[in-house]
Formats: C-alpha cells, sequence, structure tokens
C-alpha cells in the first residue's frame, strides 16, 4: 500500500494558478495571500512551493547549495524530464560547471567593458526618438519604443547577422513561457519553437558572429582556454536567449511607470542623473521577470516548516519587490527611493550577468527621453501581453509634449 506524502502539516496550502490568465493579467492580490499566508506556501496544483516574501526569496537566492538550478529553473524537473533545448551554462547549472562561463561573461558585460558602447548607444536612442517624434505626439511605446530600441542595438552588439533577427522575440517570448507548466501559452509557441531554436543555434557558430562583437570576444575566450571550444556556442546563446525579450518588457515598465507617475517623469528631467535609479526602481515596481523555480537538494528547513528533497520552489521575485515588510509604499514608481537590494535581477551567483547592458539601454533611452520630451502621458487602454514568466505589457499607447 503506498502512502501519499502529505506536505508538512506547517505548511499551508493554496489552491490557486499562479500561471493563469487571471493571476497572469493582475497578480497582486494572489501574490498577497502568499505573502499572508506564511514564510513558504504549498501551490497543491502543482505540487510546488512558493516563496512570496522578500525575506525567504532573498535567503534562498543566496542559497544556491541547497536551492540549485541544475534542475532546471521552470517547473520541468531536468531530473526526471528531457529539456527542450540542451540546458545554460550558466542559468541550468550549479557551481563548479557554473563557473568558468559565468566569468567569462561578467568580464564581458561589466560595466568597464561597456564604456566602448555608450557613445553609439546614445546617438542610436537620440536618433529612433528624433524619428518618432517628428511622425508626431502619439504612438504606442511597447513597437515604437521598447522592442524599437533594443533589436536596434543589441544584436549588433553580439555581432550576428541582419537576417532573421525577427526571430528573437519569438524565440525568447517561447523560452521564457517555456519555464511554466504546458498550458496555452506554451502550446500557442510550440510550433515554431523547433525552427526558432535551430536559428538561434546558427547565429552562436563562430564562422557568423562579427568581429569585436559579445559572440566573437567569447569565441577569443574560448581560443584561450577559459573556457571549451563546446562551450562557446552554448554562452552565446545564453546573450541570444535572455538579452532581448527582459530588456524589452524592462523598457516597457520604465516607460509606463514615468507615463503613470508625471510627477517622476519631471524629477528625473530636473536630474537626468537619476535616469539609473528610475531603471532599477522600475524593475523593482513591475518586475519584468516575475518568478523563477529552484530544486531543494536536501528536506530544507523554511521557517518550522520543510520542503521535500526533490521538489521545485517558485520564487516570486515580483512579490518580494512589493513585500511591504521590505518597502515603504511598494506600488509607489518613486525615485527618491533607494532601489538597491531589489530581487528583479535576481540575487547571489546567479544575479543577471547581463544588469549592466540593460541598464545602459535603458539610461541612453531614459536620456535621450528627457532631453526632447517635457511631458509623458498614458494615451489609450494599457494592454498586458500574458507570459508565463515575464510581466508584459501588449501595447502602450502614450502622448507627449516635446521641451
Ligand atoms: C530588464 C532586463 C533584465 C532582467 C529583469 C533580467 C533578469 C534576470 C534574472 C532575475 C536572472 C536570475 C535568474 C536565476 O537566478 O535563475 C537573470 C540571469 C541572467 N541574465 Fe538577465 N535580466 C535582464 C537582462 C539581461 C540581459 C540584457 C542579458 C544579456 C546581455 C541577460 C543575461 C542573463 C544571463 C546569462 C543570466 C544567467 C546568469 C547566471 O545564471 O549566472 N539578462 N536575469
Ligand atoms: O543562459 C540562458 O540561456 C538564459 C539565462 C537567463 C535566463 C533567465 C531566466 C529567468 C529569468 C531571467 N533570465 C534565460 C536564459
Amino acid at each position: 500500500m503506498t502512502r501519499t506524502i502529505e506536505p508538512h502539516p506547517a505548511l499551508p496550502v493554496h489552491h490557486g494558478d499562479p500561471f493563469g490568465h487571471e493571476v497572469l493579467e493582475d497578480p497582486a492580490a494572489f501574490h498577497g495571500e502568499l505573502r499572508e499566508a506564511g514564510p513558504v506556501v504549498h501551490l497543491a496544483r502543482y505540487d510546488v512551493y512558493a516563496m512570496a516574501r522578500y525575506a525567504e526569496v532573498h535567503a534562498a537566492l543566496r542559497d544556491w547549495q541547497s536551492f540549485e538550478s541544475g534542475a532546471g529553473v521552470g517547473l520541468s524537473n531536468f531530473r526526471t524530464e528531457p529539456p527542450w533545448r540542451p540546458p545554460s551554462l550558466l542559468l541550468e547549472s550549479d557551481p563548479p560547471r557554473h563557473d568558468a562561463p559565468r566569468r567569462v561573461l561578467s568580464g564581458l558585460l561589466a560595466p568597464r567593458a561597456l564604456r566602448r558602447l555608450r557613445e553609439q548607444w546614445r546617438s542610436a536612442a537620440a536618433d529612433l526618438v528624433d524619428d518618432l517624434l517628428a511622425r508626431g505626439p502619439e504612438f504606442d511605446a511597447v513597437p515604437a519604443l521598447a522592442e524599437a530600441f533594443p533589436l536596434r542595438v543589441f544584436p549588433d552588439a553580439v555581432g550576428i547577422p541582419d537576417e532573421g533577427r525577427e526571430n528573437l522575440l519569438p524565440y525568447g517570448e517561447f523560452l521564457f513561457n517555456a519555464f511554466g507548466p504546458h498550458n496555452d501559452l506554451v502550446a500557442a509557441g510550440a510550433p515554431r519553437a523547433g525552427d526558432l531554436a535551430a536559428w538561434v543555434n546558427a547565429q552562436c557558430r563562430r564562422e557568423v558572429l562579427a568581429e569585436g562583437g559579445f559572440g566573437a570576444q567569447i569565441w577569443a575566450a574560448a581560443d584561450r582556454g577559459e573556457i571549451t571550444p563546446d562551450q562557446a556556442p552554448l554562452v552565446v546563446r545564453s546573450l541570444l536567449s535572455a538579452g532581448v525579450d527582459t530588456t524589452v518588457h524592462g523598457l516597457g515598465a520604465v516607460l509606463h511607470a514615468v507615463a503613470t507617475f508625471p510627477e517622476q517623469w519631471r524629477r528625473l528631467r530636473e536630474q537626468p542623473h537619476l535616469a539609473r535609479v528610475a531603471f532599477d526602481e522600475a524593475v523593482r515596481w513591475a518586475s519584468p521577470v516575475q518568478t523563477f523555480f529552484r530544486t531543494a537538494t536536501t528536506d530544507v528547513r523554511v521557517g518550522d516548516a520543510v520542503v521535500p528533497a526533490g521538489k521545485k520552489i517558485l520564487m516570486f521575485l515580483a512579490s518580494a519587490n512589493r513585500d511591504p515588510g521590505r518597502w515603504d509604499d511598494p506600488a509607489a514608481f518613486d525615485l527618491s527611493r533607494d532601489p538597491s537590494g531589489h530581487v528583479g535581477f535576481g540575487f547571489g551567483i546567479h544575479q543577471c550577468v547581463g544588469q549592466h547592458v540593460a541598464r545602459l539601454e535603458a539610461e541612453s533611452l531614459l536620456t535621450a527621453l528627457a532631453e526632447r520630451v517635457a511631458s509623458i502621458e498614458v494615451a489609450g487602454p494599457v494592454v498586458r501581453h500574458h507570459n508565463n514568466t515575464m510581466r508584459a505589457l501588449g501595447s502602450l499607447p502614450l502622448r507627449v509634449r516635446p521641451a
């Protein structure tokens, strides 16, 4: 007779669906229920364990030994079902396998390494904004700015060919959906996933990557023996996987924030150096990356409950970033706040290695706008775009008054 192992009695249970459209549309109530229920909550629907308070999310992200990434950071456990693509050497690896690829990307994507891009990204942003404003004061900021700017600067910085770049967003869209359950969002993207993955893999080959780009620099690191030649294409794939959709939705978030809180736009115009803190405050406020998983390597004690070994833990970054136990007035987008310590880029050994690239993109675009636009307001319905992992906008109609 088999006895099903009931979750520990000290563990509260929630029967909601974090990947259902109701929660994806507006997760705040669900996050509040999880935070109030306890430090860890059993999500019966998926038999996974949720952490939604800042303290537990932060602690779990630090403790990579108890909460591993090597079994995947999605719902699927790589130890029991094959991943849909070869695992990432950064995201889906733990030390020691994680160390060398991480060290290589950390070097290439460090603030000082990005200085060479500042001038060209600043002028690319100025050109994009000038062309946009010349067409009139009203536009949908999602295609016109949030998508257009990263696609104008990042693929060139990686050094991939022009052909097929329209595959980047749908590839990331599927990838970030695939961290969730096989729901309607995954099913919608599945037919193209194989072709998109094949195109992305082809962009990681040494011979197609332009000299001087991040891709060629990764291959040069392999020549120096810092990683192996077999690892090089997968490290390039990491940039194409994590470096596009994330910044699109990060820029969408900061544009949504400044349009929703016009007094903060005024502050940014008065003090343009606030562009960087504005982006981090927007990443805290919106959390473009809402959730991802870890896997318990042992029976892990959390508070007075125990998460059984092998179980998946769903980390609610967005809830941690709005935990009233950590942030005053968490729902306010406020440039006088110090957002450091937010977990929108993660924390610990897997903390976003591309965060400086994202910050430079945001600073470039916000600076170009702040110099040219006196006020920004929402000019129509803001439409959300549902994804299992990302907080995304489908449409952000804006009206601007030129400076
Ligand atoms: C607003 C933009 C971005 C956000 C919100 C974001 C968020 C995150 C988060 C939360 C993680 C941690 C995942 C985990 O702990 O399992 C992460 C990791 C990562 N990000 Fe970003 N990211 C952004 C932009 C970028 C960009 C532009 C790049 C590449 C240039 C990038 C590359 C990566 C990589 C390679 C990892 C894995 C790091 C590791 O496991 O050591 N990200 N990102
Ligand atoms: O190395 C890769 O391929 C890769 C790296 C990071 C991500 C990711 C996942 C969840 C949240 C933010 N980023 C995805 C893919």
